[in-house]
């Protein structure tokens, strides 16, 4: 049973307010009860941070109080603020969700980083490169890329009509829509290749581990973009089955892995070239970066 929304009324301060749902989330077990509750309060009551560290005992109001008892009522249900406010930002950029895309995660800017970090290594960085990012959900790897290299161009495969469609949206948004395509496809079964460089964070979760999964996860990110199969590795199988015929030579494979597939990864594409191995923030192997042999 999710814990009770706190008491909000037209007249309760946006201090008290904050008081109160911090106090409810964390009795939710919510894991960032403060911050949840600021970002919740300033989307509510259609304010900046600025306008509440100013004034922070103006009452909510009762349109501010009733969005507020809303918003609340869905993250005690554990629905994520990300999902609450519709969008989530990464790599600096907003990217807005669907129910059918996981909602991007920071460890995946490390697979951004470490293919920016490689391409400028090989001065390709102003190079005319094409992308393939399968499964691209949002589209944040492949609109990330283009947003950092200028003259590339890119294609965004996900097998979830919606998903494709969020991430046109959002290549819409961003200004980037002249050089990014998406379409709805089975991994690359839809593409002939060459391409310089395939990105993907696909699937990687074994089937048995989602059950007990955060309900911030297993309830709200779909399931297509979580299950891995048996072991957590099918979707690399079948991308290191296709990389050979897609990549162009000296082109670039980059792949997010979960804590521990790095050797498992690297093993499924040690014939295609040198493999380097990237951590995250937190030390743990994140991306796994294949250089074909050119
Ligand atoms: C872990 S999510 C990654 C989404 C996005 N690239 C990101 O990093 O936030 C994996 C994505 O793969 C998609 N997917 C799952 N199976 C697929 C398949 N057979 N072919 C293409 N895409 C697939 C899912 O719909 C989901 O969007």
């Amino acid at each position: 049973m999710p814990a009770p929304v706190p008491p909000l009324m037209p007249t309760t301060t946006r201090q008290e307010a904050l008081r109160h749902l911090r106090a409810s989330f964390a009795a939710a077990g919510i894991d960032n009860p403060a911050l949840d509750a600021r970002l919740l309060l300033l989307a509510a009551c259609e304010i900046a941070g600025a306008e509440l560290a100013a004034n922070p005992t103006e009452p909510l109001g009762e349109d501010g109080a009733k969005r507020l008892a809303a918003v609340a009522a869905r993250r005690l249900e554990r629905e994520p603020v990300a999902r609450i406010l519709g969008e989530r930002e990464f790599w600096g950029l907003p990217f807005r969700l669907s129910p059918a895309t996981l909602e991007p995660r920071p460890d995946t800017e490390t697979l951004v980083a470490a293919v920016l970090k490689t391409l400028r290594a090989q001065g390709r960085a102003d190079a005319p490169l094409t992308i393939l990012d399968i499964g691209t959900g949002t589209g944040c790897i492949l609109l990330a890329l283009l947003h950092e290299l200028p003259h590339a161009t890119g294609l965004g495969i996900d097998r979830a009509l919606e998903a494709a469609q969020t991430a046109r949206g959002n290549a819409e948004r961003l200004g980037l829509a002249e050089r990014a395509r998406f379409i709805v496809g089975n991994w690359s079964a839809a593409v002939a290749g060459p391409i310089d460089i395939l990105v993907s964070n696909p699937p990687y979760i074994a089937s048995a581990v989602i059950p007990g999964l955060a309900p911030e996860v297993r309830r709200y990110d779909p399931l297509l973009a979580l299950d891995g199969g048996g072991d957590g590795l099918d979707a690399y199988r079948a991308l290191a089955a296709d990389a050979p015929r897609l990549l162009a030579q000296g082109g670039l494979a980059a792949l997010e892995v979960g804590a521990g597939q790095d050797g498992a990864v690297a093993g499924l594409f040690a014939g295609l070239g040198p493999i380097t191995v990237h951590a995250d923030l937190a030390g743990i192997a994140r991306a796994v970066v294949v250089a074909a042999a050119g």
